[in-house]
């Protein structure tokens, strides 16, 4: 398994490429005395075939950004678009359509339908919206996610990492304009890890994928090109070309400042 470099360093692009973007993002959960400040005006750009990994503290607002970028939560105030969409003041109905025709979720608490074969569970939100199932292609991501012989097998006769697999499939198949992956890796060993990491860094590489991932772990974050790293609901780093170990580093420093940083 390739071992992820540094060297992937690439310039900004233009926010007019971007597959998703926050303006001046803020969320407030609760109210008075309780009122907690998750996100604190937050502004950042994804651009197209682009792999993004957020990081930070526990707490500091990285599931709540990716919960509002994939409309799955309502912002406070800000502006959030996919592609060239607002999210803002989308009916229920358009962000349901949205978020079924346009995004993939690699999501823990997504789970697979237990009752579903693994083919069943990657071809379902194209089923339900009733879009066809290009051959060549769902061929194409089971076969590159090591799942040719997996298909028929229901959820439960499958490892961790090959559910994760099912889960990237399922994501990947309808082709969607950004992936998001909230801890895609959380319960996994660090082989099926690193599996899941390196489909997705493919899926951006041979297939152009926009991937946005949150995670704790460093050296997943190493496969992405950019890592955002928030603190107390604001983004404190944005940097290309990480190696884990800066990313450790980084890490290590917001917990605790005296820790001195390799990069800012
Ligand atoms: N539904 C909610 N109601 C009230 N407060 C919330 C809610 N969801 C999140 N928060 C608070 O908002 C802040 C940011 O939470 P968030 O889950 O985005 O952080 P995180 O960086 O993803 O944390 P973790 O790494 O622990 O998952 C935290 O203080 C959290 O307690």
């Amino acid at each position: 398994m390739a071992v992820p470099s540094g060297d992937r360093a690439i310039t900004s692009r233009p926010a007019s490429l971007a597959a998703a973007s926050a303006r001046e993002l803020t969320k407030v959960y609760g109210s008075g005395q309780t009122t907690v400040e998750a996100l604190k005006g937050v502004s950042v750009a994804f651009g197209k075939g682009e792999f993004t990994a957020i990081m930070g503290p526990s707490g500091s607002g990285k599931s709540t950004l990716m919960h509002c970028l994939a409309g799955l939560d309502t912002a406070s105030s800000g502006i959030v678009t996919i592609g060239a969409t607002e999210l803002t003041g989308l009916s229920d109905k358009k962000m349901t359509r949205l978020r079924r025709d346009r995004i993939g979720f690699v999501f823990q608490s997504f789970n697979l339908v237990p009752t579903l074969t693994a083919r069943e569970n990657i071809t379902l939100p194209l089923d339900i919206a009733g879009r066809r199932v290009d051959p060549d292609w769902f061929d194409l991501v089971t076969d590159r996610l090591g799942l040719t012989d997996r298909l028929r097998h229901r959820p439960s006769e499958l490892s961790g990492g090959q559910v994760q697999r099912v889960a990237c499939a399922r994501a990947l198949v309808g082709r969607p304009e950004i992936v998001f992956g909230d801890e895609p890796t959380g319960n996994l060993d660090s082989r099926s890890s690193s599996e899941v990491m390196s489909i997705l860094r493919a899926s951006v590489d041979e297939f152009e994928q926009t991937v946005v991932i949150v995670t704790h772990d460093a050296h997943a974050a190493g496969y992405a090109d950019r890592v955002i790293f928030l603190a107390d609901g604001h983004i404190v780093s944005d940097q290309r070309g990480l190696t884990p170990d800066d990313i450790y580093d980084y890490m290590k420093h917001l917990d605790d400042p005296q820790q001195p940083a390799r990069v800012n």
